[in-house]
């Protein structure tokens, strides 16, 4: 909950107003894990908060370590659903990357998330709470919203969220440090560029639009003509950082003309480019570029001034694709069933 929300809580349980400060300290300075901790609150208004409400903490149900440190977290929704969280940690960074949907409306060819559908939003708590209840919370510097979901097709929930990250009040995480990942989605986006300073990631995976066509039918409502012409009217060339994703298929988006037709929708963009390697996933026919072909692609950018950098895998022996494990789990209650 917002600081505001929880002002509301307060008055309508009839507690003084200065509790809701109280409560926002012991939430998002304190972490504390249940109302009870909160020692300073009288326990009448405790056993009052008590009744209906708790703070919200969710274990994962599992979790799963890579060889590199990577570990991938696994949040139940329902008894046969469940969300991914990815702990990677680099030298002196520690990312996470979070979901914002259980399943996908998109239905991009090379998505496990895509694949299963779309279940439901998370709730800002249950986006919070993969932040908060791993082990390395506390260790984390930054956050990507690239898990499971598209976060726009989520914004108030996503909106809350980064409210409470980067507020003074809550955990005054600096918007630098938090990257949003879209497929395009045009009326959360505006959204977002208004009302939030964290830094955008846009998934390309192709400069021709027939092509994007074939990889995510959502370029018919969201096409990257437009995306990039609205990206236009903004200013990314000071704090805030617009970034696209290029995921490299063998022999489908890796060539020359691609590179050069990538740098001529970008002109004049302050944008930099990540080229990610294709995690295969079942059933589909796409292949990963080869190494050679990735690091040609990239010094042909870099040469036409465009800041381009080649995406470490990490957890490959974890099913690193986004979606892999939750929708194992879900496989596995089904049979059980
Ligand atoms: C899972 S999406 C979530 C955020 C948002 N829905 C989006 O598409 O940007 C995060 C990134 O992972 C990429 N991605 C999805 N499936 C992938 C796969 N099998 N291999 C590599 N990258 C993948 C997406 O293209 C996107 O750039
Ligand atoms: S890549 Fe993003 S938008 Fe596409 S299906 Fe996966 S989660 Fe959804």
């Amino acid at each position: 909950m917002s600081a505001s929300e929880i002002t509301e809580v307060v008055e309508s349980l009839g507690m003084p107003r200065f509790t809701a400060k109280q409560i926002v300290f012991w939430l998002y300075e304190k972490r504390v894990n249940s109302i009870d901790e909160m020692t300073d609150l009288s326990k009448v208004n405790r056993g009052k908060l008590l009744e209906k409400y708790d703070v919200g903490y969710v274990a994962p149900v599992q979790e799963m370590r890579s060889v590199d440190g990577t570990v991938k977290y696994l949040f139940a929704t329902s008894h046969d659903s469940s969300v991914e969280a990815v702990y990677i940690p680099d030298k002196e960074r520690a990312t996470l990357c979070v979901s914002s949907q259980v399943g996908c409306k998109m239905n991009c060819l090379f998505c496990m998330t895509g694949k299963q559908g779309f279940t439901r939003n998370l709730t800002a708590n249950e986006i919070l709470n993969q932040i908060i209840s791993i082990p390395e919370s506390r260790t984390l510097t930054n956050l990507v919203f690239m898990g499971m979901g598209e976060p726009f097709d989520n914004i108030d929930e996503l909106m809350k969220v980064l409210s409470i990250l980067t507020s003074e009040w809550g955990f005054a995480w600096s918007p630098k440090r938090i990257t949003v990942s879209t497929i395009g989605h045009r009326v959360g986006m505006e959204r977002f560029l208004k009302e939030s300073d964290c830094h955008l990631a846009v998934s390309l995976h192709s400069p021709f639009p027939v092509e994007r066509l074939s990889l995510m039918p959502v370029e018919k409502a969201y096409p990257e003509y437009e995306i990039i012409e609205k990206l236009r009217q903004y200013d990314f060339s000071k704090q805030r950082r617009l970034s696209f994703e290029y995921i490299m298929f063998r022999g489908l988006n890796d060539s020359l003309r691609h590179a050069e037709e990538l740098v001529r929708l970008l002109k004049g963009l302050h944008c930099r480019i990540n080229l990610i390697r294709f995690h295969a996933i079942p059933d589909v026919a796409l292949r990963t570029s080869d190494e050679s072909s990735m690091v040609q692609f990239r010094n042909y950018l870099t040469r036409k001034g465009i800041i381009c950098t080649i995406r470490s895998s990490r957890g490959e022996d974890i099913f690193a694709a986004c979606g892999m494990l939750s929708t194992a789990r879900t496989q596995k209650m089904k049979l059980r069933e």
